[in-house]
């Protein structure tokens, strides 16, 4: 058999580097990880099968069959790990070698990679939803989420800001990906069969360019790898997936085009999330994230801004979500929309001058919260 034909290859396909499997088949009794070597008999198996699903391709048969049986392998194999939902959080425990790293996405999702890179050999943990990934934190299960919270072309990733103040998590780190999408569709499909396009809705704004030029209707899905995965398992011909170079690999998809992003300096922030605090150090670049509630008034957010522009503090990003427990607020017979402002600054809490910005905001802030202090990441990218 001509192992040309087979798109998914062994070791850098199927197996991926992730070693543990969460799906409730796949645990031990006693709730510890099942683990997999790299040597496992069954991924020669499903390579085997898959080479000789390609082989009976070639020969013309049923494209919905062999759909079918794809999916079922994937869905049996061991190898591709199923991601966390909340109802399974009780279930699986940490084992305590690797730094456990939650991300939302399935395998090839770019927070996986995101994740690889902020905790270099960790083992990255596939979560279904944010929500999931922080309290997987929470419990205990993970030791770490790496989660996206703003993108350079499509902005803030809005529901992370909220998820942060709705849990105790601490950000004790960035890290920042430059975000190179790819248009991915099965072999066999060409540009001009394309109508439809699937993938994460950040992901689909940073390509609104190249998919309007070639007028593909978009769908929304939960995450860029997620989008691939579904693309390969149901053998779909009329549509692509907005996902990265890896998941073409992954799910063993052909590359139609690439860097389809509307900027080519397009880079995704990611925060990496702890149950602890970092003690916050002055020997390196440190930035300071906080969210904080104001009274109404005029020039309050002029003055709450004040504080750090009074002492030199430069500010890299403003945030405003509405505080959903108090959305309205009356003030002499009107009423106001409230707000909630995510704010951080570059300065480590260890330094004076910081300290003193927070305890002047503290004058008239409503609310103040420390969201963490961490370090910059200043890699080039
Ligand atoms: O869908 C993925 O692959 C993700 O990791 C999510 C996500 C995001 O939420 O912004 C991460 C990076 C890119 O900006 C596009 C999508």
């Amino acid at each position: 058999m001509a192992m040309h034909t087979v798109r998914l290859s062994p070791a850098t396909q199927l197996h991926g580097g992730i070693s543990s499997n969460l799906s409730p088949s796949n645990r031990k009794p006693n709730n510890s990880i099942v683990r997999y070597g790299c040597g496992s008999s069954k991924r020669f198996r499903i390579v085997t099968v898959l080479a000789s699903l390609r082989e009976n391709d070639a020969n013309g048969r049923d494209n919905s069959v062999r759909a079918m049986e794809v999916k079922k392998i994937f869905e049996d194999s061991p190898l591709l790990p199923k991601p966390l939902s909340s109802n399974q959080l009780t279930e699986s425990v940490s084992n305590g070698s690797r730094v456990r790293v939650a991300y939302q996405g399935v395998r090839g999702a770019y927070s996986e990679s995101a994740a690889e890179k902020a905790y270099p050999n960790c083992e990255a943990v596939p979560c279904e939803e944010f929500d999931t990934a922080f309290e997987a934190v929470e419990r205990w299960l993970v030791d770490r989420a790496v989660l996206p919270i703003e993108n350079s072309l499509g902005g803030s990733i809005h529901r992370n800001y909220d998820l942060l103040l709705r849990h105790n998590l601490h950000i004790v780190g960035e890290v920042k990906l430059a975000v190179r999408h790819c248009l991915l569709a099965n072999h066999g499909v060409n540009i001009e069969d394309l109508r439809r396009v699937l993938s994460h809705p950040q992901a689909l704004a940073q390509c609104e360019n190249t998919l309007t030029k070639l007028g593909l209707v978009r769908e929304a899905v939960d995450d860029t790898a997620g989008a691939a995965k579904q693309i390969a398992f149901e053998n779909l011909n009329d549509a692509a997936a907005v996902a990265s170079e890896k998941a073409a690999k992954i799910y063993g998809l052909n590359i139609v085009a690439k860097d389809i992003q509307d900027d080519c300096d397009n880079v995704t922030r990611f925060l990496m999330l702890a149950r602890e605090p970092i003690i916050p150090g002055t020997n390196r670049l440190f930035k300071t994230s906080i969210v904080f509630s104001l009274e109404e008034g005029p020039g309050v957010l002029f003055k709450a801004l004040a504080v750090f522009a009074l002492r030199q503090i430069n500010l890299t990003k403003i945030e405003s979500r509405p505080l959903r427990k108090h959305p309205l607020r009356a003030s002499g017979g009107l009423k106001y929309f409230d707000y909630l402002f995510y704010v951080d600054f570059e300065a480590s809490m260890a330094d004076e001058v910081a300290q003193n910005a927070l305890r002047h905001l503290e004058e008239f802030a409503t609310f103040l919260r420390v969201l963490g202090s961490y370090p910059v990441d200043t890699t080039m990218l």
